[in-house]
Formats: C-alpha cells, structure tokens, sequence
C-alpha cells in the first residue's frame, strides 16, 4: 500500500540546468537562470537543450507549455459530458421564484474562456547581470511564459446536484483559513451544491473512525473568517493515499478541497494520481496555504501579509523593552522553517530591527565580523538593539535534534533561546552585562484572523478554486502571479521551497533598513 509518508511520493518535475555565464558546457546548451526567491536545489536537473538551435524558444515554450498544462478529466474521460454553467454572476435576490438557485440565463457572465493565459514573467531583462535576472539562453533573450487563467468557465464538467464536496486543511495553522473554507462553500452553493463536508483534522479525519465529517452549510461558514485558525481542525501526519481514495469512495466524495502546504499539496497530487488510476470522476484542487509563503511562483500565499502586520506588534514590543532597558536587546523569533520571508519583511516594515537573521544567509556569532561584536558596536552607538531571527536560521549552531514531526518534517532547535544565551554569555564574559529579553510570538502570530487584504486574496482563491473543479481540472492549485490568478500544475509549485535570495533587491533592501553587515 503506497504511504503518505514525505520520502515516498516523489512531485519533483523535471528542470532545466541554471545558466552560468562563464560557463562553457552552459554556453552551447539550453539553459534557464531562475527567478529571485526560487532557485532549484543542486540536484534537480534535466536534459539540455541546444539553444544554438534556431528552434529553441518554440522548443522552450512548447515545453514549458506542456510541464504547465493543467490535468483536466478528458485527459482520461474524453466524452466527459459538459453542462452550461450555473454559476451566474448577474444575480437575483433567491425570492420565491429562485427559491431552487439562481437563474443562469444572463447574457453577460464574465466568464473565462479556456485559452486564457497569464504572463508569468513580466520582467525583459537585457543582461543576465541585471538584479534579479532570470535568463533563458546567455543573451537574456525575452521568452514569453504563460500560464492558465483562473475563474468560471462557461461549461462546467458536474453536475451540481452530483457533487459532494469536501474540504479538508491540513499542515500547521495559517491566518485564513478559515476565510477560505467560507468562501468555498459559499461558491459551491452558488453553483448549486447540497452536499458540502469539511474533513476533521486534517488528512487524518479520512481514515479516524472517531472522527465525523463536519456538513458545512453556509450559516455554519457565515461568520468563521471573524476567528483564526480553521474550523475544522489540522492535523500532520495522516493515512495513506489509498486509505484516503478509499475513503473518499466510501462518502462519494468528487470534489476535494485541500487547504496547506507543500507537504499537503503533495498529498493532494498523490490523491489526484490515484483518482485517475481507478478512474474516478473527481476533482482534486488545492489552495496553497503557507505562513512562510514559501510556494513557488506565487506573488504570495495568505496568512503572510497578516503574520508581518502581526509581528511588528512583538518587534516593537522588544523594541521598548530593548530601549526603556540600560544595555536593552530585544530578540524576535518569527516563524520560517527554511525561508525567511516573514523575518525579512516584518524587519523592513518595523524599521526598528537592527540584525536580521534568515535561514539563506550564513552568519558568524563570535569573531571579527560575528553577530554579537556588531551588537557590542550597536550597544556602544545605541544604547540598545532589536534582533529579528527567523526560525530556521543559524541551525548549524544548534545540535542536530533528529527529531521528525508526524509529516517528516524534522524538528528544529529553538534557535532564540540559543541566540538570547550565547549574548548573554558574551556580554558577562566582557565584564559588561547586557539586559536581553527573548519574545516568541510564533503561534500568537499564526492564530490571528486573516487582515483585509489577506481576506480578499482568500475569498479570490477559494472562488477561483471552485471554479477550477467545477470546470474538470484536477490536480491544479490556485495562485496569485503579477496580480492575476492562475491555476498551476502542482508539482511546478512545489518541487522545492521557496526561499530569499541572498542577492535579491528585497534583501538588500532589508539590510539597507537594518544597518547590518556581512556576518562572515
Ligand atoms: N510528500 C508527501 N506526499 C504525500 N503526503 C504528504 C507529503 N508530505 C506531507 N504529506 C502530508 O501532508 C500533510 C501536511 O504536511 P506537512 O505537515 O508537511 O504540512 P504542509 O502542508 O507542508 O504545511 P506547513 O506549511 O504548515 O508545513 C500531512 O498529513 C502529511 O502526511
Ligand atoms: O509547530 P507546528 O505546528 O509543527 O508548526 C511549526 C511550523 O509551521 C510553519 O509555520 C509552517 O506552517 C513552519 O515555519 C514552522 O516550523
Ligand atoms: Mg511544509
């Protein structure tokens, strides 16, 4: 029986090699730089392509239009039998003649047509030099990426009174979830669908016989986006793919929400793989939820806008005590298990933090250029000073703890009790104590509600997310590129985390803001 566990089920897609431009084995070949915040692993690679070949940009587009084609059910059913859609966007108070749903008989309904595309790159850049360059072949030549347009189609691929949706959120808790399950139920009834069960806890509930699906009428999700978390519960870990297929069969589950992260996302492509192999006519579509907004090829995932807003209330918090303190530091830990992206902006937005630490920049503690002799030299100018440290950083620092989470993840060391003793420690040793106070506010922060922009982006998606299974597509997640929303293939966006790029303008930005130096 295959397992749900993170080693086995292999998303990876196949990738072109980065280019170096003093390269010479890269010179001849086809190649790719990849964009600021999402270079590949070392490992991934794939066959090169000669772009001395007056083809290669067809070849390339036709390539990437193939690996960013979406799963659709005529993949596998051919005569799959369409239906006017009955999402209608002119409507009607439900009166007594709508009483069984809205009409859909408007001349005008804003829907999408199928060969819509987004650009994804929208930036030409004339030299590989440039910040931030994602460069194809060495002369930067400009190639056109297009993706799939998200929204309501003008067919649709279920019948609304066949469907039974389900919706389930797993992975650890993110500011909107909750607006998003609202908003998917909401949409599905819309359509017209009765039938709407949220799963408990996470993938686990599937295979839990303690634990019942939730029926998720609209009154029940009416007011759910007032609160953080997720109505339904999360949960890591979880039964296997064909445990959860199985399950589905059993409810007539064939619509399936899933609400999470990488790991999540990998299981939902899992479930859509087994859903084809038994042939079942099934919808599998996720929405990609991540506090860390490490998601590839997304301008951002929600609950990230509101974890920066969140964390400026603990980094100003350590400000004051930092200053109000003689010989104050004020130490934030803000969540980000490999990529620093809450640390970095929720730094560049405070303006009060003065060393920021992510896990993609190494830094040195002791010595010449070490984190603690330029903290001497702020106490020095100062008189106190804010260190914003995100989880995942200075882990070499810390003793491997082996530990793993219920999904595979390992378990990391606390990284701000290391960092608040090592300063204390260093201070007292030179005779000159410094007062340091350490602020965690990592689940404090990820339980709030979602703020108002984040809650725009979650009803957009879960919208998007609905008319996605209704219009056949499978296997697809929602997103948000250069401000258009795009449903995307799910292994393209999870093949790797996201993560800064050292040599990105962000965070230079960021290290204009803070002062800091080079750490090594
Ligand atoms: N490679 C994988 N294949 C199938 N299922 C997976 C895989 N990795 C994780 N899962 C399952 O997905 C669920 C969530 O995974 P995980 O705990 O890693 O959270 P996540 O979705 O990455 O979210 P977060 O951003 O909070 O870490 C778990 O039930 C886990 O068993
Ligand atoms: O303690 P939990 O629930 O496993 O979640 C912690 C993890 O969640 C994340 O925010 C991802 O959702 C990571 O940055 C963090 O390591
Ligand atoms: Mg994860």
């Amino acid at each position: 029986m295959e397992s749900l566990s993170p080693a086995i089920i292999s998303v990876v897609p196949a990738r072109l090699p980065s280019y170096r431009p003093n390269s010479n084995r890269n010179r001849k070949r086809f190649v790719r730089v990849h964009a600021e915040n999402t270079r590949p692993p070392p490992s991934a690679g794939a066959a090169a392509i000669d772009y001395s070949d007056p083809q290669w940009k067809s070849m390339f587009q036709k390539e990437f239009e193939s690996r960013f084609s979406i799963p659709h059910l005529t993949d596998i059913f051919e005569d799959a039998a369409t239906l006017p859609s009955t999402f209608c966007l002119r409507m009607r108070s439900p009166t007594e003649d709508f009483a069984d749903g809205y009409p859909s008989d408007e001349k005008w309904h804003g829907y999408i047509n199928n060969n819509d595309r987004v650009l994804l790159k929208v930036i030409k850049f004339s030299s590989p030099a440039s910040a931030g360059a994602e460069c194809i072949d060495p002369d930067c030549s400009w190639v056109e990426q297009w993706v799939h347009r998200a929204g309501p189609r003008e067919k649709i691929y279920f019948k609304p009174e066949e469907v039974k949706a389900a919706i389930v959120t797993c992975g650890g808790l993110c500011p909107g979830l909750n607006d998003v399950i609202r908003q998917i139920v909401i949409t599905l009834e819309i359509y017209g669908v009765k039938k709407i069960a949220g799963i408990p806890f996470g993938y686990r509930g599937f295979a839990d016989k303690d634990l019942r699906e939730i029926p998720l009428p609209r009154n029940v999700v009416q007011n759910a986006h007032l609160s953080g978390g997720s109505l339904l519960g999360v949960s890591r870990g979880g039964p296997s793919v064909s445990d959860i297929v199985d399950s589905m069969e059993e409810r007539g589950i064939n619509m399936l929400f899933v609400l999470g992260g990488n790991g999540t996302h990998a299981g939902a492509n899992a479930i859509h793989n087994e859903c084809r192999k038994r042939r079942l006519t099934v919808a599998v579509v996720g929405v990609p939820k991540t506090i860390d907004n490490d998601i590839l090829l997304m301008d951002k995932t929600f609950g990230f806008d509101t974890a920066v807003e969140e964390a400026q209330r603990a980094i100003n918090s350590a400000y004051i005590e930092a200053h109000s303190a003689y010989r104050g530091i004020g130490i934030v830990k803000l969540m980000g298990r490999s990529s620093g992206f809450i640390a970095m902006h929720a730094s560049l937005a405070s303006g009060q933090v003065d060393i920021c630490l992510i896990p993609e920049v190494s830094f040195n503690l002791r010595g010449p250029h070490g984190v603690l002799d330029h903290l001497k030299y702020i106490l020095g100018k100062k008189g106190s000073a804010v260190v914003c440290v995100a989880e995942g950083a200075g882990q070499d620092f810390l003793q491997e703890t082996k530990a793993k989470d219920a999904s595979g993840n390992i378990v990391l060391g606390d990284i701000g009790v290391y960092l608040q003793q090592e300063i204390k420690r260093y201070f007292n040793e030179m005779g000159t104590p410094a007062d340091v106070k350490y602020i965690d506010p990592t689940y404090m922060i990820r339980a709030v509600r979602a703020n108002a922009s984040d809650g725009i982006l979650c009803a957009v998606l879960g919208q998007n997310a609905v008319h996605g299974a209704f219009a056949g597509y499978s296997g697809i997640t929602v997103g948000i590129s250069n401000t258009h929303y795009v449903y995307l293939p799910i292994p393209e966006v999870i093949s790797y985390p996201r993560v800064v790029d050292p040599n990105s303008r962000m965070w230079h930005r960021c290290l204009t803001s803070t002062g800091q130096p080079d750490f090594l």
